[in-house]
């Protein structure tokens, strides 16, 4: 049985007053029958650790260390108190230009560190309008998931790049076709998430699914009133 995960992305958010947020969804995630972890802004990481959250990075280098100004290593987010880390955001791939080979670059140097990757895929809106959806979805997989992924050190997050942040979330039928079609490629075990415009609204469908084991959530994971509803509702799925 694939595990369930709710794990919020902070993204470029987050200051030190954000810290109570992260200790109330910490309190919160006690004794749910799910995962939670928060990948804040990694300059909040190392304060966060005693919000009593499982934390995770938000991207690493693919190099331990060395001269690459304004990056940040895998081994430095688990010094820090990383145990997890996001690899291939879409948002990563658009902005910095990270192609497959780079993510999967980046999940090998998470995994020598010790971190769990949630490795992420996702089509545009033009895939998805050509009909390209599970194709584009398979290539990424083919480019960015290194030999040895397996269900402990990886969890795959679908995340349609149509459906961040415009609050226009993927239909569960859309959610369906694609997370079923990743469940025959990937193993009976291997954790899969949604990701894009997820909130209390809309959670309980989306885990509803078979092969839906859970969220990465962006925009609703930044405050506790909106992000423990969801990881309620994944508890209760
Ligand atoms: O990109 C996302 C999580 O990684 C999704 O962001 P939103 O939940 O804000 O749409």
């Amino acid at each position: 049985m694939p595990r369930k995960i709710a794990a919020g992305n902070w993204k470029m958010n987050g200051l030190s007053d954000a810290m109570p947020e992260a200790i109330a969804i910490g309190a919160a995630s006690e004794g749910l029958d799910c995962a939670t972890v928060i990948c804040p802004p990694a300059t909040l990481l190392a304060r966060m650790g005693d919000a009593g959250v499982t934390l995770g990075g938000q991207y690493c280098h693919p190099a331990g260390s060395g001269a690459h100004t304004g990056d940040v290593s895998a081994p430095m987010l688990a010094d820090a108190g990383a145990t997890w880390c996001i690899t291939g955001h879409s948002e990563r791939r658009a902005d910095h230009r990270e192609t497959d080979a780079d993510v999967r670059a980046q999940t090998e140097a998470a995994w020598d560190a010790g971190l769990t990757a949630i490795l992420c895929i996702g089509e545009t809106l033009e895939e998805r309008e050509a009909g390209a959806t599970l194709d584009r979805l398979m290539a990424q997989l083919d480019g960015s998931v290194p030999e040895g992924a397996n269900a402990e050190n990886t969890v795959i997050a679908y995340e349609p790049v149509w459906a961040i942040g415009t609050g226009k979330t993927a239909t569960p039928d859309q959610v369906a076709e694609v997370h079923n079609a990743l469940r025959e490629r990937l193993g009976p075990d291997m954790a899969l998430l949604y990701g894009g415009s997820v909130k209390a609204a809309n959670a309980a469908e989306l885990f509803a699914l078979a092969n839906v084991n859970g969220a990465l959530v962006g925009g609703a994971s930044l405050k506790a009133d909106d992000f423990v509803p969801i990881m309620r509702a994944l508890s209760e799925s």
